[in-house]
């Protein structure tokens, strides 16, 4: 789906991501996990369009030359669901597909199918943000993202900042979400329990680089650097 060749990003003096390479399979889930710094953010926002890097970006096996193109196939989820303040749940949900003119009676039915996905109700659907939970909110991001059905799904930090028992619901019904509709998903993460619930890959960042690329029980049984054990001990231990 994405193929990163060679990537890399710099801030100023910042070498925020030193050249990566690695594959997004269709239909998987992707994880990138690494300590605070590591670029994660960035690598993500380098497969939103967000951020230009050196390299070059392949989406379904084509360097990417026109990126709003591709950008409509992406859904994107920040965390706390990055939504307009002054817009309503529902007004966010469907403002993109409104803005390029789909049926209406279609932009409902899918924002239903989805709301009872995300167990989003009515009433909060016609709440404003700020009139809604944290978990709401992110539930609300994640039905916006999914509305115009996109190839890929794109998650920073989904489930940061939750009560534990609503983040494990969250985690539930959008481990759900992505089988159900087979969406390919890249989702950052510093939870070592995330990526071992959602990875099909698992790809471990450290100062901008990538330690290792595999699966999560790859990364315990045949590590390919001692920070990956150390990694994963430092996450074991609370
Ligand atoms: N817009 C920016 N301008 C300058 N430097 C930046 C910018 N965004 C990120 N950086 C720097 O790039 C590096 C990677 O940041 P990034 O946000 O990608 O890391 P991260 O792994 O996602 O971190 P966290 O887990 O804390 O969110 C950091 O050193 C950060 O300070």
């Amino acid at each position: 789906m994405f193929s990163l060749r060679n990537i890399s990003v710099r801030y100023g003096n910042t070498l925020a991501v030193k050249p990566v390479s690695l594959n997004v399979e269709p239909g998987r889930t992707l994880v990138l996990i690494g300590p605070s710094g590591s670029g994660k953010t960035t690598l993500l926002r380098v497969m939103a369009g967000l951020v230009r890097p050196e390299g070059a970006v392949c989406f379904d096996g084509a360097a990417v030359e026109d990126w709003r193109a591709v950008r409509r196939r992406i859904g994107y989820v920040v965390q706390d669901g990055g939504l307009f303040p002054h817009l309503t749940a529902r007004q966010n949900i469907t403002l993109m597909s409104r803005e390029l003119g789909r049926d209406a009676g279609e932009i409902a039915a899918r924002t239903d199918e989805l709301a009872s996905l995300t167990h989003l109700s009515a009433d909060q659907l016609d709440r404003y943000p700020a009139e809604l939970s944290g978990g709401q909110r992110q539930r609300v991001g994640i039905v916006r993202a999914l509305m115009l059905r996109p190839d890929v799904l794109l998650l920073d930090e989904p489930l940061s900042a939750l009560d534990p028992i609503i983040r494990a619901q969250l985690a539930q019904e959008l481990k759900t979400i992505i089988e159900t509709l087979g969406t390919t998903a890249v989702l950052v993460t510093h939870s070592l329990s995330e990526a071992r619930y959602f990875s099909d890959q698992l790809v471990l960042m450290r100062n901008g680089g990538v330690v290792q690329i595999g699966s999560y029980a790859a990364f315990e049984e045949a590590p390919e650097d001692p920070f990956v054990t150390e990694f994963i001990e430092a996450e074991s231990m609370l």
